[in-house]
């Protein structure tokens, strides 16, 4: 089938050459030409395993191009719409612009029988409304909300654990056009609902929202550990054992990050309060909380090894990006404690192994070095932030060489304690003795 793919970030590159891999034409559109320039030349313009091989190739057989000309579309018969819904500056509602922007530039190039597909995470209602513009030309939309997850993003759009179809009632063109895009994928066995547009919508945030929730459970529990001597890992080991709970999201540590969980569960409470249910989502708002508090209770345990005071102080950041396998710095925890930790006089010598180019375009300031023992060297504490691999085999002898004082914070529950008290460290954690 001929496809194109409206927005190619995180998303949206790898849906196009995802979808072009599964044996569809398909057309990239994004209006920054630089980003179209570097996919269009098999370079991924962000860290994404296996995303540079299927780019290449798929742009060698000639199944997939990108362009900024959004006129490229026509001739395609199904439209992904996979632009930004970032959160508003001055508010916790979504911006829409970009949606909005592209919906109303795309009309135009529509044939009567199109179907345009919303990939986007958007407040519950946005379908419905903007649905009358795109039908107004004869043609359909759907909203097919995305659960990839960074890191895993080509694996999880080719095997997902789910597809969500949010149609109108009846919309049965909709429902086999996307069935025909999606056929190698349905052929695995996966589920695949159909549904109307708002719970489509709801179906995407709310998923979200108990991921955040799952986490800052987790992280509740762990201030708990913190004034009880508890170990919030085990705890975590004990009740995930129980399948109702299960083990997975109850990593303990710094907290979520990243460009969706935030902003989604911020943009669902807005949406929310202006529908008069804000009530029903006020727990959200302690999610948030708790999650944030993480951040602090991190540069509070490191003042805390050092003595009383941050000011001065060699200070060892390992790991940047908001989790490993990925160069997103957007929200990241790991990036908000070490520039909270420079700004408060902290000599902070920070490395990641894919994220420093995109930490130094948001925090231009901080001393960013190339491994883990550039900046361990002559520190007087060393913080894990970001569970990468590299960081979790450090071997802790060999490292001690290297620092002034063997101090080592565990943002993220990743190192043995045991191995790295043996090794003469001082090793403290966030809800862990
Ligand atoms: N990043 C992720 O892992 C996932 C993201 N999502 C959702 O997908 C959407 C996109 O997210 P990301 O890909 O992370 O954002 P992104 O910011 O990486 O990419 C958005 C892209 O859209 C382009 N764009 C903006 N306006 C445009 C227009 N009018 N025409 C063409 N291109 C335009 C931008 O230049 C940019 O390249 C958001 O709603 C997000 O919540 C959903 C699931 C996973
Ligand atoms: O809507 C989205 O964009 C995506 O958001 C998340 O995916 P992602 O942001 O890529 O990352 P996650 O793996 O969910 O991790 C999010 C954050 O939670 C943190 N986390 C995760 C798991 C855990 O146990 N503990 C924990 O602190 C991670 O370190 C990271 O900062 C969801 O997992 C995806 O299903 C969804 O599609």
């Amino acid at each position: 089938m001929k496809i194109s793919v409206v927005g190619c970030g995180y998303l949206g590159a790898v849906h196009a050459s995802s979808l072009a891999k599964l044996g569809h034409d398909v057309v990239g559109v994004d209006i920054d030409q630089a980003k179209v320039d570097l996919l269009a030349s098999a370079q991924a313009p962000f860290y994404e395993p296996g995303l540079p091989e299927l780019l290449g190739e798929t742009l060698a057989t000639g199944a997939l191009a990108f362009t900024t000309d959004l006129s490229r579309v026509r001739g395609a018969v199904v439209h992904f719409i996979a632009v930004g819904t970032p959160q508003q500056e001055n508010s916790n509602a979504v911006d829409l612009r970009a949606v909005e922007s592209a919906f109303d530039a795309i009309i135009p190039h529509l044939t009567a029988g199109d179907v345009v597909v919303g990939k986007s995470t958007v407040p519950v209602g946005t379908a419905q409304r903007l649905a009358a513009r795109i039908e107004a030309v004869g043609a359909h939309v759907v909203w097919n909300p995305e659960f990839l997850r960074e890191g895993y993003a080509v694996k999880d759009t080719i095997s997902p654990d789910r597809l969500v179809y949010g149609v109108r009632p009846g919309d049965d063109h909709a429902v086999a056009v996307l069935d025909e895009v999606y056929a190698s994928v349905l052929a695995q066995d996966i589920p695949r609902v159909v549904t109307d547009f708002a719970t489509a919508e709801l179906v995407k945030v709310a998923a979200n929202a108990f991921l955040a929730t799952k986490i800052s459970f987790i992280n509740a529990m762990a201030e708990v550990a913190e004034v009880t001597g508890a170990d919030v890992t085990q705890l975590a080991d004990a009740i995930g054992y129980d399948q109702r709970i299960g083990r997975k999201f109850l990593n303990a540590g710094l907290g979520f990050g990243g460009g969706c969980l935030p902003k989604d569960i911020r943009g669902f409470m807005a949406r929310a309060s202006e529908l008069g249910a804000g009530d029903a989502l006020n727990f959200l708002g302690e999610v948030d909380a708790i999650n944030l508090r993480r951040r602090e209770r991190m540069v509070d345990l490191c003042r805390e090894v050092l003595g009383g005071t941050i000011e001065g102080a060699r200070i060892a950041v390992l790991g940047l990006a908001f989790k490993p396998d990925s160069d997103d710095v957007r929200d990241s925890p790991a990036l908000d404690v070490a520039a909270r930790l420079a700004e408060l006089g902290g000599r902070v010598r920070a490395t990641d192994p894919q994220a420093i180019e995109t930490s130094r375009r948001v925090r231009p300031g901080l001393d960013y070095v190339a491994t883990a023992k550039e900046a361990a060297r002559d520190a007087d504490v060393v913080l894990v932030l970001t569970e990468w691999r590299e960081y979790r085999d450090i071997d802790p002898d060999e490292f001690g060489s290297v620092v002034a004082v063997r101090a080592i914070l565990d943002g993220r529950n990743c190192l043995d304690p045991v191995q790295w008290r043996e090794a003469g460290w001082t090793y403290r954690a966030l809800g862990r003795p």
